[in-house]
C-alpha cells in the first residue's frame, strides 16, 4: 500500500500536562511509528490538548502556564501542536466532547479544502505537502494515552459508560505501555473494552522510564534538577514564573471535586 492510499490519522491527547514533559511527546512518536507499521495508516497530526482549570485535580497550575509550556516543549515538532480550545472552555470538558470538537474542526477543514479544488485555486503547499496530499480524504482522529489512563475507565463514576462506547467504537485509541500498568488484563477485564478490542492499538515502549509529571512537579519543589526530563525551555519558563512551589502544589487540595468524584456528586459543576 503507498503512503497516499493509507488512512490519514490524527492523534488527540488529553490531560494535565502538569507540566509537560519528554515523555508525553514521546507518546506521539511511539503511536505514530506503530501506526505506520500497520501498513494502513498515514499520521498527519498530533495534538496535545491541556486539560481546563476547572478539572480542580491537585496541583494543577493554570492553563495559560500548561499551554505556555507545551508551546515551548512542540517548537521542535514538526507534526505536533498544542491546541488550547480545551482549557479555554468555561468549565471542564468531558474528554469524548473534545473528540468531537476535534472531528467536527477537520471536517470543517475538509469542506474548506474540497471548495479550493472545486474553484480551481491552487491550494497553498499542495504539491509536496503529506498534510495536503490527503486533502479529500475524512481523516480518522484517535485518542492517544498512556495504559494507566485506560486503567481509570473501570473507576466508578468517572467515565459513563456510553462515552467510553463512543471513544472505542467511533473514535479509537491509542495506548501506550506504562510501568505499573496491564492494558491488555484491562480490555480483557471490559465486556466493552474487548468488543471494540480492533479499534484500541496497544504500543509497547521498549526503552521503558517512568517519567511522570507529578514526580517532575515534586523535583522542582525540592529544588532538585529536571534537566533532560522536560526541555530547557520549559525548565527556563518554569524559572522565570516561578511556577512549582510547595503553594501551588497546594492547590485544589482536599477539593470536593476532586477528579475522582466527577460523576460522583450532583452539585459538581464538571456534570451536565
Ligand atoms: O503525574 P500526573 O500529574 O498524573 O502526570 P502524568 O505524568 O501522568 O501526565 P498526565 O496525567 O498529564 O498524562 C497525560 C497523558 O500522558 C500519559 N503519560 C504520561 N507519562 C507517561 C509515561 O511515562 N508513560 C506512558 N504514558 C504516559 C498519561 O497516561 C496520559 O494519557
Ligand atoms: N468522563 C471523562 O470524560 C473523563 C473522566 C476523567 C478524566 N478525563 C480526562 O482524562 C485526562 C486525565 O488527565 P490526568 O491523568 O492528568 O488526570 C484529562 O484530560 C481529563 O479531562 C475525562
Ligand atoms: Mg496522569
Amino acid at each position: 500500500m503507498s503512503m497516499k492510499s493509507r488512512i490519514p490519522l490524527i492523534l488527540l491527547a488529553c490531560g494535565s500536562f502538569n507540566p509537560i514533559t519528554n515523555m508525553h511527546m514521546r507518546l506521539f512518536e511511539l503511536a505514530r511509528d506503530h501506526l505506520h507499521q500497520t501498513g494502513r495508516y498515514q499520521v498527519i497530526e498530533g495534538i496535545m490538548s491541556p486539560v481546563n482549570d476547572d478539572y480542580r485535580k491537585k496541583g494543577l497550575v493554570p492553563a495559560r502556564h500548561r499551554v505556555a509550556m507545551a508551546k515551548l516543549a512542540l517548537e521542535t515538532s514538526d507534526w505536533i501542536r498544542v491546541d488550547p480550545w480545551e482549557s479555554e472552555q468555561e468549565t471542564w470538558t468531558e474528554t469524548v466532547k473534545v473528540l468531537r470538537h476535534h472531528y467536527n474542526e477537520s471536517l470543517r477543514l475538509l469542506q474548506y479544502k474540497k471548495e479550493f479544488i472545486k474553484n480551481k485555486q491552487p491550494l497553498e503547499g499542495s504539491t509536496e505537502n503529506s498534510l495536503s496530499s490527503h486533502y479529500t480524504v475524512l481523516p480518522e482522529l484517535k485518542l492517544l494515552c498512556g495504559a494507566d489512563f485506560l486503567q481509570t475507565f473501570q473507576t466508578p463514576n468517572l467515565w459513563k459508560k456510553e462515552h467510553v462506547k463512543e471513544i472505542v467504537e467511533k473514535f479509537g485509541l491509542v495506548c501506550i505501555s506504562r510501568a505499573g500498568s496491564d492494558p491488555a488484563q484491562y480490555i480483557s477485564e471490559s465486556e466493552l473494552l474487548t468488543k471494540f478490542q480492533h479499534n484500541i492499538f496497544l504500543v509497547k515502549e521498549w526503552i521503558q522510564n517512568e517519567i511522570s509529571a507529578t514526580q517532575i512537579r515534586y523535583a522542582l519543589c525540592r529544588g532538585l534538577s529536571v534537566k533532560y526530563l522536560v526541555p530547557d525551555s520549559v525548565i527556563s519558563y518554569i524559572a522565570h514564573h516561578n511556577i512549582y512551589t510547595e503553594e501551588s502544589e497546594r492547590k485544589n487540595e482536599g477539593d470536593l471535586l476532586q477528579p475522582l468524584q466527577l460523576h460522583n456528586t450532583t452539585v459538581s459543576p464538571l456534570n451536565d
